[in-house]
């Protein structure tokens, strides 16, 4: 991420972080939640979910698994904590702030005209015949979309709506090119507009409307 890039309104101690909606108005930015090899770990579960979309077990293999992942999941349940003290969401160091449930991005600069990033989309993105699924495409938009009305309007933002036009196959697999930009801003409303490029080829755009949240609104 570029030094100089602006931000929309952080805390990087959540105590600073007085909760009194729903949905925060800050967002915590933090570089060491989860320890140093949280981004590891965050890439074993791609990696698993990558393996899963495509495995066939066979049933002594599936008997086996089943058994270690009910272990993982058990000692996973017990580091459990609360949504606004976990890492996921906040490691600005990570792929996607270290959320696994995002495809992974890389944002590579914040100016003036935007968000830029790199992502891409996994075999877990499946959608069918190599190509993305159009909910995950609108998820990486729904985030970076979001990302950039926060900068605009120095706030978080909720979606109102978002529209996506698939333009061409999003491929898995291959780092795309994403662009999100505000382009309009009507007191609260953020009018946020978005590419995904596959090099020169089009692959899908957004135009969506954030509303940057009241303080305290639910
Ligand atoms: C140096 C390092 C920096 C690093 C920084 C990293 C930080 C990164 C920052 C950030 C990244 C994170 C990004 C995440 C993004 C994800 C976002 C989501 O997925 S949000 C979940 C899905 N969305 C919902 O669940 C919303 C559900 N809906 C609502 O809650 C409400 O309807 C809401 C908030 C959208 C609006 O409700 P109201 O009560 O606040 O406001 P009202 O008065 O209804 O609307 C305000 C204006 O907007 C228009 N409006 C509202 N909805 C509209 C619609 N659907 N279409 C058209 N206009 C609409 C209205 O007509 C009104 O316009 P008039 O002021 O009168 O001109």
């Amino acid at each position: 991420m570029s030094d100089g890039a602006s931000s929309p309104e952080t805390t990087t101690e959540i105590e600073e972080d007085p909760h009194e909606g729903g949905f925060r108005a800050h967002t915590a930015i933090t570089t060491e939640r989860g320890g140093p090899r949280y981004g590891e770990f965050s890439e074993q579960v791609r990696a698993l979910m990558d393996n899963v979309r495509y495995a066939c077990p066979p049933p002594e293999v599936a008997d086996e698994l089943i058994e270690q992942l009910a272990a993982i999941n058990e000692k996973l349940d017990a580091t459990r904590i609360d949504e606004w003290h976990s890492p996921s969401g906040t490691r600005i160091d990570l792929p996607a702030r270290g959320n696994i449930t995002l495809p992974p991005f890389e944002v590579t600069d914040v100016n003036d005209d935007g968000v830029f990033a790199t992502v891409t989309f996994r075999d877990f993105h499946l959608g069918g015949n190599k190509a993305a699924h159009g909910g995950h495409v609108a998820v990486a938009f729904d985030d970076l979309g979001g990302y950039a009305s926060a900068v605009a309007i120095q706030g978080v933002c909720r979606t109102a709506y978002l529209t996506v036009q698939y333009r061409s196959i999003t491929p898995l697999n291959t780092p795309l090119q994403a662009h999100t930009w505000a382009d309009r801003v009507d007191g609260r409303k953020v009018f946020t507009k978005g590419a995904i490029y596959d090099g020169d080829r089009l692959c899908a755009e957004m135009d969506a409307l954030f509303i940057k949240l009241n303080p305290g609104q639910q």
